[in-house]
């Protein structure tokens, strides 16, 4: 683990310095021109997914070095000291082991001197057979009719692998079920999805992991009462409710029995948890067996981080090509951009997977980190993102490097479709890369008032990430693939990828704001000038029409 030296301190950072000098100016268009052979090269591949690097703006001297600074910052000595349940999340004194979620039965992972892997396996039976009996009609609403709605409340860690995953893996879904995700506290999100809702065929899995999430409690709230005035009795709450936590005393508290509750532990970040309990609607909507394939993709990613070779390694090449834009080259974002309309929340997964773990401004000494952490994500699936933002890609002056993600074989049975898509995906990290220059349009015609606005300049880097078939297998070992990145670059920072402090004082200022809007005499308001102006003009206008 990298220990109190700070991440430009090493001397591989200082050489990466120095190389960047060499290379910032060398084109894409060189570099392919000096070795043709890069496009075969610079790729590695694991379980069906192929990862194409080459179109990076690195040479072998770059990956040398990205290499030995993942050695000298410790990467692969704090991955397997994660692997081996430490307390590597120092700020809140917790091991980390998402990895220990999808570990096989017999593996042995300590927390503690406590074997944690039996556990995580007895969870994943009561949620298997609970998941069969909803899935077979075996249980039963309050009044006697078939569980057809799942609706998952929760927020952050608790909703935004639930969606994605059950966006992702709908095809393998049970076509006769609805599911729906109630995440806002806006009440309109808990009445857009319940609207057209039948009480009785509707089952809330409130997910959270504190089981104290003011949104997520709030709806949890809403949605009793909704049910609770349908059916007509408050005993209906237990046949149509199930949390999923890892605090039991708010659970009871809440009035949701915790028989009807599935469990997960302190070391599963809530951003590192839709593998866990909080999986469960995935595990409704794909059945057992398909989640068993999700948690087998998990493992073979985290298998590969372990024991592939540093040049060949997945994650760890991603993560650092991640930390070479953005401390280098000072790129601020990176666009994820999957050519999969089922993978249209991917990017808001990773958004929370990486900004809430890399986000960080200080290093695991406490003190101010003097290198960029944490890279923006964002990103719109292809085709739809180049029909908005992707002008700004290709001719912008900002450098975005790009993650395209691509599958072989479609999901749709519309499968002539499929390689107009990936051709299009083929097409845009080519005219990122290449470009067009003002001699290719001359002699294409262009007229020569044009030409200087339609010339790309080329030299936009990407990576394309390029699996067989969006399966449950092939999306668990994606996350992983990310996971592990976001460890790797968090690695080499120095920081703590693991809390997430920031979040804090907003909720805490919420609190704080939340009596002085509902007190039906005016309260005097003890905020900055803009703030309480802004309480004021709300307090005066809601209830004008
Ligand atoms: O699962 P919960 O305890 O309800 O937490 C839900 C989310 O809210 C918090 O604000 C954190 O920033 C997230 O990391 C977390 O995933």
């Amino acid at each position: 683990m990298a220990d109190s030296q700070r991440a430009n301190d090493v001397a591989a950072w200082k050489a990466l310095a120095t190389h960047y000098q060499q290379i910032k100016d060398v084109h894409l268009r060189q570099l392919f021109a000096d070795d043709p052979g890069r496009g075969e090269r610079l790729t590695a591949e694991t379980g069906g997914i192929y990862l194409d690097y080459s179109k990076n703006r690195i040479t072998d001297e770059t990956l040398r070095l990205l290499l030995q600074l993942a050695q000298e910052r410790g990467v692969a000595q704090r991955r397997d000291a994660m692997f081996r349940g430490e307390k590597i999340n120092l700020t809140e004194g917790r091991a980390v082991l998402h990895v220990a979620l999808r570990a096989p039965l017999g593996a042995r992972i300590l927390v503690d001197g406590h074997d944690v892997v039996p556990d995580v396996h007895q969870v994943l039976q009561a949620m298997a057979a609970f998941a069969d009996r909803v899935r077979g009609g075996a249980w039963l609403g309050h009044t006697g009719k078939r569980i057809r709605n799942v609706v998952n409340i929760g927020i952050g860690g608790s909703y935004l692998g639930p969606e994605m995953a059950y966006l992702a893996l709908r095809p393998f879904s049970d076509r006769s079920m609805t599911f729906r995700f109630v995440s806002n506290v806006d009440g309109a999100d808990f009445t857009e999805a319940t609207h057209d809702l039948d009480p009785g065929e509707t089952l809330f899995v409130v997910a959270s992991k504190t089981f104290t999430t003011l949104e997520t409690m709030t709806n949890a709230a809403t949605a009793r009462q909704w049910l609770v005035h349908a059916l007509g009795s408050d005993a209906a709450v237990a046949r149509h409710f199930v949390a999923l936590s890892t605090n039991t005393e708010a659970v009871g508290k809440f009035g949701i029995d915790t028989d009807n509750m599935f469990g997960f532990w302190d070391w599963v970040g809530g951003r590192y948890s839709m593998d866990s309990a909080i999986g469960l609607s995935t595990m409704i909507a794909i059945g057992r067996d398909g989640f068993r394939d999700m948690l087998a993709g998990f493992r073979a990613m985290d298998e590969h981080f372990l024991t592939a070779p540093p040049e060949r390694n997945l994650p760890l090449l991603l993560g650092l090509l991640t930390v070479w834009y953005n401390d280098f080259f000072g790129a601020e974002t990176i666009a994820v951009l999957p050519y999969s309309s089922n993978m249209r929340r991917f990017p808001a997964y990773l958004q929370q997977l990486q900004m809430e773990s890399n986000g960080k401004h200080v290093d695991l000494q406490g003190h101010s980190v003097d290198v960029q952490t944490g890279p923006i994500i964002w990103g719109e699936p292809g085709t739809d993102g180049q029909h908005s933002f992707y002008q700004l890609l290709h001719q912008g002056t900002k450098l975005v490097p790009c993650d395209f993600i691509g599958f072989c074989r479609p999901l749709s049975p519309v499968a002539h479709q499929h390689d107009l898509l990936m051709a299009n995906l083929f097409a845009q990290a080519e005219a990122l890369a290449f470009g067009k220059t003002a001699q290719e349009l001359a002699a294409e015609g262009s007229p020569p008032f044009q030409t200087p606005f339609r010339v790309t300049e080329g030299n936009r880097p990407s990576n394309v990430i390029l699996a067989d078939e969006l399966t449950p297998f092939t999306l668990g070992a994606l996350v992983a693939l990310y996971e592990h990145s976001v460890f790797t670059q968090g690695t080499i920072w120095g920081i703590d990828s693991f809390d997430q402090w920031g979040v804090e004082l907003g909720k805490v200022l919420a609190q704080r704001i939340i009596p002085e809007l509902t007190a039906s005499a005016q309260p005097a308001l003890h905020h900055d000038g803009s703030t309480n102006t802004l309480i004021q003009r709300f307090r005066d206008r809601r209830r004008a029409r």
